[in-house]
């Protein structure tokens, strides 16, 4: 795949039209290689921008400032990613996801990351006698460590083995009744622990696998685009730019003899939209395609729409706050995060511009799966209240004398998401992904819930990429 991303795909011998839904990543990625290798590709978007859940939010925030409403971070093992990085010359630098400052304010006790790692039971959980004096990810890598022993000792064989057995878990199932080394699950407050400090509280119900696939990146090293995580998206623009129809929002999959034709409500007409071709690559989010007309129904298999209205979506809502100085460098704090059970969660202090004078922008509140609820019932006025008034919790009242602005963004309130990324309930990975991607006669589908690499770029970019190589050398319609 790298190897494509540097020379392209082949020529193709079938030259197509080829209709794209969606110039999020999944979309511009199989649109730019399927251009190249000489198809007349044309991409239809709903949003008036590129880059989907890829959001760099500028307005309002003073001029040079904004927020990561989407992506914000990028694993150093995410070479599909750093390869379009390296392909389009992109300003990388490090996103300082955690350090030895960084506060953790739960269970009303307020302390270090570096105090904390010294003296776990410093926290006061719950855990059981032989849990005691141990962090949130040791425990974690206690329970996880035997499965990644067997794997290792034969991971062809044995990765698809320990697939089908806990395939059956949800993280909390796993941590609570699977027998781990020590002979019994881990108690309540080892879970609790865990759940709280690595952020997985609110997703506890999802697939074990897939949560600890989810999670794995978080723990190597980490990048960020300097400028913004938008300048990736944006950089397929010049060889994309004629072929994109903006605040063209498809409505219907139309599948006859010689093709398919898309289509589509004009956002600024209202006016009905049709284009045709004769495949289509739809890399929209499933719970947004829900509501796209099929015709004829059967078109699609019943493990497809099965798929459509199963696959498990959990979604995010991320508050961002400008003040006039960054109080928090004064007190130590040079990027990195606050860990909290307040509802704010994780508040992550941005790790660019560090040192310069003037306004910041800090992400006051990153929330996922259950514990984005208390904040996606509010206005943007209530959230960014609540989010002063526990970040007051953690750095004072400066917060009231220091705050300028804020903007908040709930991504299951995005008609064009509606959700954050696909994360498998139980079970699903068996039942429900080997459907997920299949096409169904002249429609192909990418998007990062048809990767495993749900969550992440690199997923969106691995779609995009098997879905070019799929259709490039595929027959016309007639
Ligand atoms: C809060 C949050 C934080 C994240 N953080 C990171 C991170 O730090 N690092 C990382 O690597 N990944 C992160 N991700 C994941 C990453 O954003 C996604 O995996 C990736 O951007 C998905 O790309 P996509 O092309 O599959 O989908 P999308 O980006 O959703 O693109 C789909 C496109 O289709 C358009 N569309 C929707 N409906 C229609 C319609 N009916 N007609 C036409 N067009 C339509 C949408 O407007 C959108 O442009 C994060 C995601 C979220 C939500
Ligand atoms: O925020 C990110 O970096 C994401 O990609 C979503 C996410 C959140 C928490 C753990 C892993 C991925």
């Amino acid at each position: 795949m790298i190897d494509m991303i540097r020379h392209g795909l082949r020529k193709s011998r079938v030259p197509k039209k080829i209709v794209v839904a969606g110039a999020g990543l999944a979309g511009l990625v199989a649109a730019s290689l399927l251009k190249e290798a000489g198809h007349n590709v044309k991409i239809i978007e709903a949003d008036n921008r590129v880059g989907g859940r890829i959001y760099t939010l500028r307005a309002p925030f003073t001029n040079g400032l904004y927020l990561e409403a989407g992506v914000m971070r990028i694993p150093e093992s995410h070479d599909l990613v750093m390869e379009y990085i390296r392909k389009f010359d992109l300003p990388l630098q490090p996103f300082v996801n955690e350090t030895p400052n960084d506060i953790l304010y739960v269970n009303g006790i307020k302390t270090m990351l570096s105090s904390y790692h010294r003296q776990p039971d410093i926290l006061q959980y719950p855990v059981a006698p032989h849990e005691r004096g141990k962090t949130a990810q040791q425990l974690l890598d206690m329970a996880v460590q035997p499965i990644f022993d067997f794997i290792n000792q034969d991971p062809i064989r044995n990765w698809p083995l320990v697939e089908k057995y806990f395939d059956r878990y949800s993280m909390y199932t796993f941590l609570k009744y699977h027998r781990h080394r020590f002979g019994t699950g881990l108690s309540e407050g080892a879970i609790e622990m865990i759940g709280v400090l690595l952020g997985m509280e609110g997703l506890m119900g999802q697939s074990f696998l897939g949560t600890l696939r989810f999670f794995m990146p978080m723990r190597q090293r980490l990048y960020e685009i300097a400028g913004g995580s938008d300048l990736l998206p944006r950089a397929f623009l010049p060889k994309l730019q004629e072929d994109i129809l903006f605040q063209r929002r498809m409505t219907k999959i139309v599948q006859h003899s010689d093709g398919v034709t898309i289509q589509a409500v004009d956002e600024k007409s209202l006016g009905v939209y049709h284009i045709s071709g004769d495949l289509a690559i739809v890399s929209i989010p499933f719970p947004v395609l829900k509501l796209v007309e099929v015709e004829p129904r059967h078109s699609f298999s019943h493990r497809k729409w099965k798929a459509i209205r199963e696959l498990h979506y959990t979604t995010a809502t991320k508050i961002g706050l400008e003040f006039k100085s960054r109080f928090w460098e004064r007190a130590g704090q040079y990027g990195g995060r606050t860990i909290t059970d307040l509802p704010i969660r994780f508040t992550y202090y941005p790790s660019h511009g560090i040192g310069k004078p003037g306004p910041g922008v800090i992400l006051a509140s990153y929330t996922m799966g259950d514990d984005v609820m208390p904040w996606d019932g509010l206005s943007n006025e209530e959230r960014i209240r609540y989010a002063l008034l526990h970040l007051k919790a953690i750095h004072g009242d400066q917060v009231y004398r220091e705050f300028v602005r804020g903007y908040s963004v709930s991504w299951a309130q995005n008609p064009f998401s509606c959700g954050g990324w696909a994360m498998f309930n139980p079970g699903q990975q068996t039942e429900l992904h080997p459907f997920v991607a299949t096409p169904e006669g002249r429609v192909h589908f990418a998007g990062e819930h048809t990767s495993l690499t749900h969550g992440w770029m690199q997923g969106a970019i691995e779609s995009g990429i098997r879905v070019a190589v799929e259709v490039n050398d595929l027959p016309r319609s007639r």
